[in-house]
């Protein structure tokens, strides 16, 4: 299973005024339990904020953006140097990944992303992302790191986003304010009613509150990924939620998620198309096999990488769209070529496959 994970400043300060060490040990226990058993980790993590308040010895706030920025991007180095230093005992090498808005909406970036997020895991190591305060603004800026944890989990298609916060879960009213409010433990669909639960804008370090929370769980949920919002100071949370124990509040996806990839892929289609040999048609059409550069014969319209086009046999019929690796022009050098000439070809490589079979979505 491909698990993100988010932490909250709340959680990291464990409801204190700085980050709070043995709490991070606690949480990379937790996710080296994960790992050892067989499941990946990509942990969001708030806390460069108030790492760097603590870092300036606690200067009055003013909470502009500026301030915010400043604080950030004082804190985000050491926040790093915390968890480098702990995920260290556990032999758990990290690495530190900013992603902002552009990052999402730019497909150049957005798979650049992926690939970088991709290699982390295929070597064990954990990445480490939090937003790039330093550089977002306005419209730029994801907002909150749980709708950025939510486009990681899709960035990643994670099969679980825990969300981890100093909240039970999902309480029928803000807990804080509401002593009676009880634990919601499971919710099959984002409805407006559940929208009316959300409180305020949270704690007072917090970004967002049970807003954001449940706006993540909706975009996450709608790609097919399930969510967890549970608490960050229960013992082995992360462990014992990915083990399938009921802890918090759990979201069910809206939709099965292979099929919710497939929606995607087919969302935008670029008017591009290839036309494929007898064999490579063949092996799409019969076996849903990756397109690779050799069983191309023609390239036709303008492409970047990472948009859908069109597969079609040598008789004209469709056979299948996908989302290409490469972008027009580099295809139509490489188109019939051996996939061990691209790197020559092009001077680079995004593998061997044109069409990757997972990127495919057969006619
Ligand atoms: N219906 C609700 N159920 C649970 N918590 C809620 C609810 N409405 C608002 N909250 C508040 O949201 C807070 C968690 O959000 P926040 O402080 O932003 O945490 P984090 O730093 O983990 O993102 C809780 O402490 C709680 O006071
Ligand atoms: N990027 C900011 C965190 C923003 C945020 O959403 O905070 P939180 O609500 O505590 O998850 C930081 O590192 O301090």
């Amino acid at each position: 299973m491909r698990v993100v994970l988010k932490l909250g400043t709340s959680v990291l300060t464990a409801g204190g005024d700085r980050i709070h060490a043995p709490r991070i040990v606690d949480l990379i226990r937790g996710m080296v339990a994960v790992r050892a058993a067989g499941h990946e980790v990509v942990l969001v993590t708030s806390g460069a904020v108030i790492a760097g308040w603590e870092a300036l010895n606690f200067p009055p706030r003013d909470r502009t953006l500026a301030e915010k920025q400043l604080l950030a991007a004082v804190g985000q180095g050491r926040l790093m140097h915390t968890y480098a230093q702990i995920a260290d005992l556990y032999g758990v090498p990290v690495a530190q990944v900013l992603l902002t808005a552009d990052d999402f909406r730019d497909r150049t970036r957005y798979l650049n992303a992926r690939t970088t997020l991709d290699a982390c895991l295929s070597r064990g190591v954990l990445p480490i992302i939090n937003e790039n305060d330093t550089v977002a603004t306005g419209q730029l800026k994801v907002g909150d790191n749980d709708t950025l944890s939510a486009f990681v989990a899709n960035l990643t298609e994670a099969d679980l986003l825990v969300i981890l916060t100093d909240a039970p879960g999902l309480y029928t009213a803000d807990p804080r304010t509401h002593p009676g409010a009880t634990l919601i433990p499971l919710v099959e669909r984002v409805t407006p009613d559940i929208w009316a639960l959300a409180g305020g804008v949270g704690s007072h370090r917090g970004t967002g509150g049970m807003h954001t929370k449940i706006q993540a769980a909706e975009i996450a949920t709608r790609a097919g990924t399930p969510v967890v919002i549970a608490p960050g100071d229960a013992p082995d949370a992360l462990p014992r939620i990915v083990g399938g124990e009921a802890l918090g509040t759990r979201f069910l996806a809206a939709v099965n998620r292979l099929e919710a990839r497939k929606r995607w892929i087919l969302a935008e289609i670029a008017p591009g198309r290839v036309t494929l040999d007898e064999g490579a048609a063949r092996a799409v059409r019969e076996r849903g096999g990756s397109l690779l550069p050799a069983g191309i014969t023609a390239v036709e319209g303008i492409f970047e990488r990472g948009q859908t086009i069109r597969l079609f046999a040598p008789d004209g019929s469709e056979v299948a769209r996908g989302l290409t690796r490469y972008r027009a022009a580099d295809l139509s050098r490489i188109s019939g070529r051996h996939s061990r000439d691209i790197e020559s070809l092009l001077g680079f490589t995004y593998g061997a496959e044109a069409v990757h079979r997972d990127d495919l979505v057969r006619i």
